[in-house]
Formats: C-alpha cells, sequence, structure tokens
C-alpha cells in the first residue's frame, strides 16, 4: 500500500526556561505553525519559521504526543514504518521530549503503551519486538547487552538483499506487555552515554534508537505477514566546544556527534537538490535513517530549541535546517513479511555481481550451509530463544525476525529458489559436490568480508578527514590545508589556475603583495609547481626591495641631517676616533662604489685599495715574514693609541693585515713561507659555525669577489653572536637568505656554464645556497639564542673559552697560550670589568707579536669571530661603513646614511657599543647592527 510522497513532518518544541538560566526569551509561538525569532544578526528584529507544528515552552509532553505522534504510531498497525527523531542543540530537551521522566513520560513509554493497548483490544495476534541501541562514536552498541560486553567496535551495519539497513547482531526483545517494556528500557536507558557538559548535567553522548517491531499475521483476510516499524530516535545535540569547554574525552564524543549531524545535513541538502548521491554511508546515524530520510518510511523531526538569548544563534541555525529538512520527501509502503528470506551468498550475488558459475555451485549445495552461514554472521539473539527467529536482514534494528519486503516491489526471493529456501532445481551433474561447494562458499564469504572490509575502511578514512577538518573548524583554525586535500586533483588544479590568472594580472598592474598573495593560495592548490615557487621567492625579495626603498625614504630626511651635521668640521663627529685603518668618509667611498674589494677588511682588519689587496694575496700566498712597516703598525696597535680619523682629504695610511704582512717584501721578492699564514681548515670541519666562517674566510681572501661578500656577510652576520635578536631582525636575515638564494640561483643559471674564470670561481663557491638551517647551527653552537646584552655575550665567551680550553688541553699547551681566547677566558675568571668583551684588535695584535708561537697556531673559531668583531668596530670607527653597506646590497643612498649615523656615535670599542648607544631608536640602527654583527 504506497502512498505518494510524503514530505517529513518538522516540528518545533521550544523548551522552558530552567532555574538556572536568566528568562531571556528570544523565540515565541505564533499560532500553531509559527515560530518567532529574534534576529541573531539584528536584535531589533524577528524572523518567523512555518513549521507543521510549533510547540511554547508550557506545553505538556501528552499534548504533543497526541496531536503528532500518536498517527505514525497508528500507522504501524498497518504494516508502515515510522521515524520519529528530536534535532537540537545540546540542551535544547530532545532527551526531555522522547524519553521524558518518571512523572513526565515522554514520546518512547507513551507510545509503547499505546501499542500494547491497541494489541489488547485487537483480535489479532501481534509479535512486538524491541531493540535499543546507540551510535557512539561512530560505533553501534546494543543498549540491551551490558556496556562491558560490548566489543570497542561496535556492531556492523549491513543492508540485506531488499537494500533495508539492519544492525548485525543487535539483540531483539519479545515483549508481551508494557511493564515488561518498562523494565528493560529503564535498564537500558543506564547502559546510554551521558556525561556532564558545562550546557547540560545529562548530556547525552550517543544518538539512541529504539526501534519497534509489529508483526501479525492477517489471517481473517489475506493471510499475508505484515511487519510495521516504529524508530524513536533521540540524536545527541549539536555542540558549540567553545562554549562546552570540553575535555578531551568529551572532544571526541563531541567531534563524533558533530560530524553525523553535518552528515545529516548533507543528507537533507541532496534530497532538496535531487543529488545522483546522497552521503547515507558517511556516517552510521544517517546510514540507519537512511529509510526515514527519503526512503520507504514516514519521518516526523522533532526540533527542539532552547528558548533564551544565549543559545539564540544556535536556535537559528538549529531551525534553518529544519525548514530545509521540510522539503524531504519520503514515499511511506506497507511491508509484507516474506518468510524467506536471502543467505548471504544470494546477498553477494545480488549486490557484489559475483560469478554465475559460483552462485550455481552454492545453490547446488543447498542453502543449508548457506543458512547457517548467514545465521552465525548475524549473530541474532532473542528473549526466548525462538528458534523462528534467529536472524533476517529486514531492516534497522532487526536482526531476529523475518526480512521484510516492500510490497511495492517484487518479493525478495532469489529467482531460482522456492519459498522454503531450497533450490528448485536437483543439483545438476558436473555442479561442484556439497564439499566442494563448502569449499567455494567460504571463498565467496571471504570475499564477501573483505569486500566489506575495504568499503569500511575506506568510508573510516573519509571519516577520518572529516573529523580533523571539524576539529579545526571547532578551534576556529580552518586550516585551509585540510580542506584543499579533500579536492580533487581535477579541482585543484582548476583552483589554482584561476589564482595564477588573477596573480598574474595584479603583478602587471603593479600590486606586488596581492599578487605574492594570489601567488601563495595558487600553489596551496599546486604545491608540485617549482617554477611557481621561485617566482613567489622573487616576488618576495622584490617586495622587501621595495619597502627597504620606501622606508629609505621616509628616514631619508632625518639622517641627511645627521650626515649633514657629521660632515661640519668641527662637528661632533668630525673627531671620531680610530684604532688603525684609513679614513674612509662618504665621500672616499664613493669613489670605490664599484669596487670588488670583498670582504679582506672583515679578516685583517682593515680595507684596502687593490693595489693593497693585491700585495697582500702575494704576501699571504707567499707567507712572508712581516715587514718593518707592518711590525710598526702592529706596535701602534699594540699601544692602543686611539689615532683622530682623518679628514677624507688626508691620504688613509695603509692597511695593516693581522696575521699576515700588510706589505710585500721591498725588493719584490716573494716572501719566504712564514709562520703568519691563517689556516681556518681545521676548525671548519669541527662544527659548522667553524665551517661556515672558515668558508667566508676562504672565499674572501682568493676570491675576493662582490658575490662572495655575499657569503661572508651571511656568515659573519648570522654566526656572530652579537646579532640583534628579535622579529625584526629574524625578518631581516631571512630577507637576505632569500635575497641571497635567489641571487645565487640567478648566478648559477647564468655563469656556471661559462668556461671564464669568474664562473669557475663561482662554481667553487656556490656548492650549496644558504638556508635558514645555518642559522641554527649556530644557535647549536653557541648554546644561545642572539646575545641581546653583555650578559649573553659573556655567557658565550664563556662557551667560547671552556672550548679553547679543551682544545689547548688536547693540544698540550696551557690554555692560556690561546692569545685571545686564553686572555678572555682569565678575564672573565678574574670577574674585571671588561669581562667577556672581545679583545681590541690592538690587543689581538700585539699579543700576536709577542707571542710568535700563538700567531703560528691555527685560527680558532673563536679567536676568527673576534677578530672579525674588532675588524668591524674598527671599521665602524675608520668610517669604512659604507663600503660594507654596499657589500650587502644596501643602496648608495641608505649606506651613506648608515655611515653617518654611525659616525656621529664617536668611536666604538666593541660592537655591542652601538646598540647601547643608538638604543634601536630607527630601522637604520637596526640595518646597521644586524649588518655588523
Ligand atoms: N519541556 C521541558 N520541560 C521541562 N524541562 C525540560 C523540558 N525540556 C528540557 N527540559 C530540561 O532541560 C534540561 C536539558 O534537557 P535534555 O537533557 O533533554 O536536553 P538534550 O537536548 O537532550 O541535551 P543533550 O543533547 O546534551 O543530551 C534537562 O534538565 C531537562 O529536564
Amino acid at each position: 500500500m504506497a502512498t505518494a510522497g510524503n514530505k517529513i513532518k518538522v516540528v518545533c518544541r521550544i523548551r522552558p526556561f530552567l532555574k538556572t538560566e536568566k528568562p531571556d526569551s528570544a523565540v515565541s509561538v505564533e499560532g500553531d505553525t509559527v515560530l518567532r525569532v529574534t534576529n541573531p544578526r539584528d536584535t531589533t528584529k524577528d524572523v518567523k519559521f512555518n513549521f507543521d507544528s510549533c510547540y511554547g515552552a508550557k506545553v505538556g509532553q501528552d499534548v504533543i504526543y497526541k496531536a503528532d505522534v500518536r498517527p505514525l504510531v497508528e500507522s504501524v498497525f498497518s504494516g508502515m514504518s515510522a521515524t520519529v527523531f528530536c534535532y537540537g542543540v545540546t540542551g535544547a530537551g530532545k532527551t526531555h521530549t522522547i524519553q521524558g521522566t518518571d512523572t513526565d513520560p515522554g514520546i518512547i513509554p507513551r507510545a509503547l503503551e499505546h501499542i500494547f493497548m491497541h494489541k489488547q483490544h485487537d483480535p489479532l495476534d501481534y509479535d512486538i519486538r524491541v531493540s535499543y541501541y546507540e551510535i557512539y562514536k561512530e560505533a553501534v552498541f546494543d543498549l540491551f547487552k551490558p556496556r562491558d560486553s560490548a566489543g570497542g567496535s561496535g556492531l556492523p551495519i549491513r543492508e540485506d538483499a531488499s537494500r533495508k539497513i539492519f544492525v548485525a547482531g543487535l539483540s531483539e526483545k519479545r515483549v508481551t506487555s508494557y511493564e515488561q517494556f518498562d523494565a528493560m528500557y529503564q535498564r537500558a536507558c543506564g547502559n546510554r552515554r551521558t556525561a556532564s557538559t558545562k550546557l547540560n548535567n545529562h548530556s547525552s553522548r550517543s544518538h539512541a534508537i529504539l526501534t519497534v517491531q509489529v508483526q501479525w499475521k492477517d489471517t481473517v483476510g489475506s493471510g499475508k505477514t505484515w511487519c510495521g516499524r516504529l524508530h524513536l530516535i533521540d540524536l545527541a545535540g549539536s555542540e558549540d566546544n567553545r562554549r562546552t569547554e570540553n575535555g578531551r574525552d568529551r572532544m571526541a564524543e563531541s567531534s563524533a556527534i558533530n560530524r553525523s549531524l553535518f552528515v545529516l545535513g548533507q543528507v537533507v541538502e541532496a534530497l532538496n537538490t535531487g543529488a545522483s548521491r546522497i552521503p547515507y554511508r558517511d556516517s552510521k546515524m544517517t546510514r540507519i535513517l537512511q529509510d526515514s530520510l527519503g526512503g520507504d518510511s514516514q519521518g516526523m523531526m522533532i526540533v527542539n530549541v532552547s528558548p533564551g538569548e544565549a543559545f539564540l544563534q544556535d536556535t537559528h541555525n538549529t531551525l534553518n535546517f529544519a525548514t530545509k529538512s521540510r522539503e524531504v520527501v519520503n514515499k511511506p509502503v506497507a511491508h509484507e513479511v516474506v518468510e524467506q528470506r536471502w543467505s548471504a551468498v544470494d546477498r553477494l550475488q545480488h549486490h557484489r555481481g559475483a560469478g554465475r558459475a559460483v552462485r550455481s555451485a552454492v545453490v547446488a549445495a543447498g542453502g543449508v550451509a548457506a543458512k547457517r552461514r548467514w545465521s552465525e554472521e548475524a549473530g541474532g539473539s532473542d528473549t526466548d530463544g525462538s528458534p523462528g527467529h534467529d536472524s533476517a536482514p529486514g531492516s534497522a534494528g532487526s536482526s531476529s525476525t523475518a526480512a521484510g519486503s516492500k510490497r511495492r516491489i517484487s518479493p525478495a526471493v532469489p529467482p531460482n529458489r522456492s519459498s522454503d529456501g531450497t533450490s528448485r532445481r536437483p543439483p545438476l551433474a558436473g555442479h561442484p559436490q556439497p564439499q566442494q561447494a563448502d569449499f567455494v562458499q567460504k571463498v565467496v564469504s571471504a570475499k564477501f568480508n573483505e569486500i566489506s572490509q575495504k568499503s569500511e575502511s575506506a568510508s573510516n578514512q573519509i571519516m577520518e578527514r572529516v573529523m580533523r577538518i571539524e576539529k579545526q573548524l571547532n578551534g576556529a583554525q580552518l586550516d585551509s590545508n585540510a580542506v584543499i586535500d579533500l579536492f580533487t586533483p581535477a579541482t585543484k588544479l582548476k583552483t589554482s589556475r584561476g589564482w595564477l590568472k588573477h596573480a598574474r594580472e595584479l603583478e602587471q598592474k603593479g600590486e606586488l603583495e596581492r599578487a605574492l598573495a594570489h601567488y601563495e593560495e595558487a600553489l596551496k592548490y599546486a604545491p608540485e609547481l617549482n617554477k611557481l615557487e621561485a617566482h613567489i621567492a622573487k616576488l618576495k625579495a622584490r617586495i622587501r626591495r621595495q619597502k627597504r626603498r620606501s622606508s629609505l625614504a621616509s628616514h631619508g630626511e632625518a639622517n641627511v641631517r645627521v650626515a649633514d651635521q657629521v660632515k661640519k668640521p668641527g662637528a661632533a663627529g668630525s673627531e671620531n676616533m680610530m684604532l688603525s685603518g684609513r679614513a674612509g668618509g662618504p665621500g672616499a667611498d664613493e669613489e670605490d662604489e664599484e669596487e670588488d674589494v670583498g670582504p679582506l677588511w672583515l679578516i685583517d682588519g682593515l680595507a684596502e685599495s687593490p693595489g693593497a689587496e693585491k700585495a697582500k694575496r702575494r704576501a699571504l700566498a707567499s707567507k712572508a715574514a712581516p715587514s718593518a712597516a707592518a711590525a710598526n703598525g702592529a706596535k701602534k696597535k699594540a699601544n692602543g693609541a686611539l689615532k683622530p680619523v682623518p679628514k677624507s682629504s688626508e691620504q688613509a695610511p695603509p692597511a695593516k693585515a693581522l696575521f699576515a704582512p700588510k706589505e710585500p717584501p721591498a725588493n719584490g721578492v716573494a716572501a719566504k713561507p712564514g709562520p703568519k699564514r691563517v689556516k681556518l681548515g681545521d676548525a671548519s670541519k669541527k662544527n659548522p659555525l667553524a665551517s661556515m666562517a672558515g668558508k667566508s674566510r676562504f672565499v674572501s681572501v682568493t676570491e675576493g669577489s662582490v658575490h662572495d661578500s655575499h657569503r661572508l656577510s651571511f656568515g659573519t652576520s648570522s654566526h656572530n653572536p652579537f646579532v640583534v635578536g628579535g622579529d625584526e631582525f629574524q625578518s631581516d636575515l631571512q630577507d637576505r637568505i632569500e635575497r641571497k638564494n635567489a641571487s645565487l640561483a640567478t648566478l648559477r643559471a647564468t655563469k656556471l656554464d661559462s668556461k671564464s674564470s669568474a664562473a669557475a670561481r663561482l662554481r667553487r663557491v656556490l656548492q650549496e645556497p644558504v638556508t635558514p638551517d645555518d642559522r641554527r647551527d649556530k644557535d647549536y653552537v653557541l648554546g644561545s639564542d642572539h646575545a641581546d646584552s653583555d650578559d649573553d655575550f659573556e655567557s658565550g665567551a664563556h662557551a667560547m673559552a671552556k672550548k679553547g680550553k679543551a682544545k689547548a688541553r688536547r693540544a698540550g699547551r696551557a690554555p692560556g697560550s690561546l692569545g685571545v681566547r686564553g686572555l678572555l677566558e682569565k678575564r672573565l675568571s678574574e670577574g674585571s670589568e671588561d669581562a667577556g668583551r672581545p679583545e681590541r684588535l690592538s690587543d689581538v695584535s700585539a699579543k700576536s707579536k709577542a707571542s710568535p708561537s700563538a700567531a703560528e697556531e691555527k685560527l680558532s673559531l673563536g679567536q676568527f669571530n673576534e677578530i672579525c668583531l674588532a675588524s668591524a668596530v674598527q671599521m665602524i670607527n675608520s668610517g669604512e661603513v659604507k663600503k660594507i653597506m654596499k657589500l650587502q646590497g644596501i643602496g648608495k643612498r641608505r649606506a651613506e646614511q648608515i655611515q653617518a649615523s654611525v659616525q656621529s656615535v664617536g668611536p666604538i670599542v666593541h660592537i655591542s657599543d652601538l646598540k647601547h648607544r643608538l638604543q634601536f631608536k630607527n630601522k637604520l640602527i637596526l640595518d646597521i647592527l644586524s649588518t655588523f654583527a
């Protein structure tokens, strides 16, 4: 008895205010069918919702039951299936409505009372069975069985030959009176999982489904057996975990609840839009509700809402969903019971298309074995143990009664079977014998199980992904990558192309930052596009440069003023003192703008003209003995005398190398290899810091090209313990690393194939791009982050001193003999005022001279750092700042400004003096520090 399509009935119920709640009503009933709710976006306005019925807070359980539920319960006696489910957010009154209390019983007790009443007054012999189960964290548990008897994974959900859903292994209880049912039901309710949350003291943590099956034989009329079913469902409430403040366990439950409710929404949406795929299988709850949502069951949804303003948004969402659900159309039919059910093999054949030979074999073997197997699989039980009710793939919640088939469809009897389940034909000659059939059946069963497992595992994987996303959504931390993960490759590609198109347009318009954001979006969808990644890196560098330029423009005016002051004769900066080295005023530097000076001065303390540099290289190569002039220079440094900064017009004194003679022998004869040669090789092998420093130095000495100096500048700044910490430094460092990598990549692409000597140099230098990991190496070596204070420096120095001591011991020397390191250590232990500070260049130099054996030593890492620092100090004092800046890729104007600022400070003893004196006044200072440090 099929009916025309019926829309799901939607009834709304407002719960009364609880004692603990503020009575600020936001929901009211207008007439019988309209619900008026304050608009959450504009609380001065109301929104109206239409439902089949609306009940205010004062309406009792009996009214709702009689008006809306009772007719559905009655329909069960016509062989129909009906489903009533309560939907709403946590604490809205679902459990109260469906279950009720002892004094105010809800729909379940009332419906069962009604059914037994009907049975009493009807001459037909009704067989009433109930099952009760919950879906907790996507697993089905029998509530009629003690909780600890259930396994962790719960019961499987299956589909029978007529595509009806059932829970395999679920117990069904035959009940003959309401009292009997009530006793069982009360016990079963105790098995249900509830917990106290912030929003509900007795919050249901699972969806609970009670199924009542009423079966009877029409002895008076057709003689057929009919079966009506009633599903009464208390859904767990959706939860906003920002408000529930759920802990880990509750969160896991909540996540499963929300996810299944989300799928419910998807199902409703798909049904309304006529989608080809309805995602029933995406959650156990929707799978079980399949017949009730768009199926052949009559459906009714009770929407429970909380009355207060606090739940306004939730209420609004619930009502929107309910409105959509009203559009779902079911096609209810009466269910006739067909005595014989299909075997597992038949079902497999029917659904999975197993081969004809297999089927014949199984049929030949007779239905008995198949029947027995099915019975074991379903694992049905019965309170009275009557064999006639052992198992059946009948419907949701029915595992131990005969299966029902819809009247409108052809009987679910396999075409080659008689009604008693045996084959219509005798086994044919050549067909498999029973043993063979057993074997075939085993194979088929195994295949069946394998397929089920696969589909189960696939669906679990999807669940997990959805759960992950939902978890992030709950924590308001939407990880877009997780969402992108869900897209198909085609969608990803398409989306990526869309972003790319926009990005290119923006880039052409010069809107670089927006373009960058679009490119980055595109990359998210197509991470395999290496070219795009490279383009993004370039664009980032370009943006940074632009920013730098604009920041320069904003600082320009002030700095130019400082520079002017410095230039004035007699002004504070003009009497700057220096340790040694040539004058390096702005004017002098300008001449050298394109000069390929390399970072030699960082090693040897002084910048020199190309001629002097060549001479120095020669000297280094020939290990010449120190010339008299060099010795003289060193002597002066040893005295630590501070000299006035020479005017830019004055001739700068020749540069002095610390451990190498600065000038070639006067007679021009190649000098004999001497003891002063600087080697870093050993230190380089020891740790990454030394290795970086070593490489840098090697490059600077032998190559001396601007590109090499990039490497040095990075090496020194990122490995120096005196760098300025903080985000700005980090970003600056990152910026430089990226710029460097970009330029190195370009150089590689353009020059490495060339046979020129420059390319050969590059090939040696550009082994690997510098990565941020190098910075971690530095932290590892120094054992601390950036040293912002002298204390930090001291701890760094302590570490260095300790290392030096150990090294000295290994080499059989006294710790103090290591020059700077030994002295440093001594000073630290004496607690002198300058403890922890690096030696001045002059001191270092003097000690080296005084102790040739120490100077003969290979330079240790600590020494190298100290020399670098001392050299930087010297550079600052001698006004060579601009040159360094240029090497850093800083523009000419900017470099001049920085130079002026540094000079305004006056002579410094240690690099950190800059920091203290200028007190990080602006970005300019940070630039200086990060460059020098
Ligand atoms: N109509 C009503 N009359 C009186 N009290 C009610 C009514 N509806 C709900 N309550 C009370 O409100 C509280 C929350 O109700 P209930 O536990 O039924 O919410 P719920 O929607 O099932 O929540 P959850 O989804 O967390 O399980 C309970 O204390 C219940 O007694």
